[in-house]
């Protein structure tokens, strides 16, 4: 399941690994497949998404959950039974950081939810002023979670053009480590049973 405030980019983040998982169904010199449904344009998501993305043998099964205060309540209800909860957090707007940190915490604190691995996203690392991952462990009070692994990233969506790039270029070479989207993906995969 994917949680974090409304904005914080968890849509995209979901579209970015679903579009390369589609792109690599197809010859990859044919730029004219490409991003069928990658868009930098994403609405505001209503109640929650449901995506299945391949990655090698992996399919990740992701709830997108939305994230304006009307809908934080269904959080705990898709975080049930999961691998892992994945955080995302705009990293590039600190005046959110209180909030994101409350919201963080009431659905740690669920007693259904005790143990399962948290993986907190800061994203938008491509825009200035972001924070850096060793304040957001601060600022989000991530070490003092210690009933589950917890483990933090600075990401950011590619741009069309990298991405673009990145994956015309055969798709083995990994994304640009300012992305550290492949370094996601392994993680996930690693938690999936
Ligand atoms: N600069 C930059 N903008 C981003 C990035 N990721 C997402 N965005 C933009 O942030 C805005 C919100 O993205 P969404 O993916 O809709 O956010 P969300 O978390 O799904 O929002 P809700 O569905 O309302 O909870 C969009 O305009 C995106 O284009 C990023 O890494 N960098
Ligand atoms: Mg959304």
């Amino acid at each position: 399941a994917i949680v974090g405030l409304q904005a914080s980019g968890k849509t995209s983040f979901v579209n970015v690994i679903g579009s390369g998982q589609v792109k690599r169904s197809f010859y990859p010199f044919d730029s004219s497949l490409q991003f069928q449904q990658w868009s930098e344009d994403v609405v505001p998501t209503v109640g929650f998404i449901f995506r299945k993305v391949r990655k090698g043998n992996v399919t990740l099964k992701i709830w997108d959950v939305a994230g304006q205060p009307k809908f934080r309540s269904m959080w705990e209800r898709y975080c049930h039974g999961v691998d892992a909860i994945v955080f995302i957090i705009d990293s590039a707007d600190p005046e959110k950081f209180n909030t994101a940190r409350f919201e963080l915490h009431q659905l740690l604190g669920q007693p259904a939810l005790i143990g399962v691995p948290l993986l907190v996203l800061g994203n938008k690392n491509d825009l200035e002023g972001h924070v850096p991952v060793k304040d957001l462990i601060r600022d989000l009070q991530l070490d003092k979670i210690s009933d589950r692994p917890v483990s933090c990233y600075s990401v950011c969506r590619p741009s069309r053009a990298s991405l673009t790039m990145t994956l015309t270029l055969i798709f083995q070479c990994s994304m640009k480590s300012q992305h550290n989207l492949d370094i996601v993906l392994q993680w996930l995969a690693g938690r999936s049973h």
